[in-house]
């Protein structure tokens, strides 16, 4: 059995993957780390400030990380010093931080990092890929995404990636986060965000040119698309090598 701890076990994204890894027959839900301690499938979920001696308690194969970046960076390293593998889905990290965490990683322990778990989202940056690179110059490029009113970063993990993949393909462009005023409009890749109720994460892209415009859009319905993923991966990233890998290897797409 792969013995898992889960960071933000008191989350939206905590109890959905809880739920799945104390149901899954391969998967042994050992505790979860949350601010406040509490309980949760029937296992404890201990204060933050208790992560370390947790993991030297219980000894898991894996931990699952979805809180936030501040938090993550921390909790990413404590793994890591214990030879625990990773799974990690929290998004808003800064390049410093995406920096911390590939040294605390690279070298010493396996780790699936994405924005995105969803097998559906996984295909939809391939296929943004292979629009980006086919369509010839001249299409304008609007991104779009839409999250619950609790979402704290913005813009989302995933539209991220989508900027860069974006960049690789027709070359880094200025991002343009919103439009108001007087303006003409250049090369830029604009980008626009919206919060609001429940939305579990919508993301479109729009190549739009003269007389047409090409859309691809992805939306999730339910974050039991993310949390399958993420236990997916759980269960993949046992026995890799050290190192940062993402949904793509798990799924084999690359
Ligand atoms: N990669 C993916 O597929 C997905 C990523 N996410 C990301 O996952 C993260 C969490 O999202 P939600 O579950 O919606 O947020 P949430 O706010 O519902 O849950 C986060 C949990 O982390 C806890 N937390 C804060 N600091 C902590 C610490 N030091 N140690 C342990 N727990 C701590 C909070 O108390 C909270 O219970 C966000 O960054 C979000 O963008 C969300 C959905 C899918
Ligand atoms: O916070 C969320 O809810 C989500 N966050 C991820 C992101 O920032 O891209 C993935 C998904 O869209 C849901």
């Amino acid at each position: 059995m792969i013995k898992v701890v889960v960071c933000g076990a008191l989350g939206r994204m905590g109890t959905a993957i809880g739920r799945l890894v104390s149901e899954s027959p391969d998967l042994e839900l050992v505790g979860g780390v949350d601010v406040k301690a509490g309980s949760f499938y029937g296992v404890p979920v201990v204060e933050a400030a208790r992560l370390d001696a947790f993991l030297e308690e219980t000894k898991p194969d894996v931990l699952i990380d979805f809180t936030i970046a501040n938090a993550s960076v921390g909790n990413i390293k404590a793994a890591a010093a214990h030879g625990v593998a990773l799974i990690v889905g929290t998004t808003g990290f800064s390049p410093e931080q995406r920096e911390e965490i590939r040294l605390a990683v690279e070298g010493h322990v396996p780790a699936v990092i994405s924005s995105n778990y969803s097998v559906g989202v996984n295909i939809f940056w391939t296929l943004i890929r292979e629009a980006a690179r086919r369509l010839p110059e001249g299409y304008d490029i609007e991104v779009t995404e839409a999250h619950h009113r609790y979402k704290k970063d913005a813009p989302s993990g995933t539209a991220k990636t989508i900027l860069e993949i974006l960049d690789e393909e027709v070359g880094p462009r200025t991002h343009l986060h919103g439009r108001e005023g007087m303006m003409e409009r250049g090369d830029e890749i604009g980008v626009h965000v919206i919060r609001g109720g429940d939305i579990v994460g919508d993301h479109t892209v729009l190549f739009a040119g003269n007389y047409e415009v090409l859309e691809l859009s992805h939306r999730a319905y339910d974050r039991g698309v993310f949390a399958s993923g993420a236990v997916r991966a759980a269960a993949w990233v046992i026995g890799r090598k050290p190192g940062i890998y993402g949904m793509a290897d798990v799924l084999n797409l690359s």
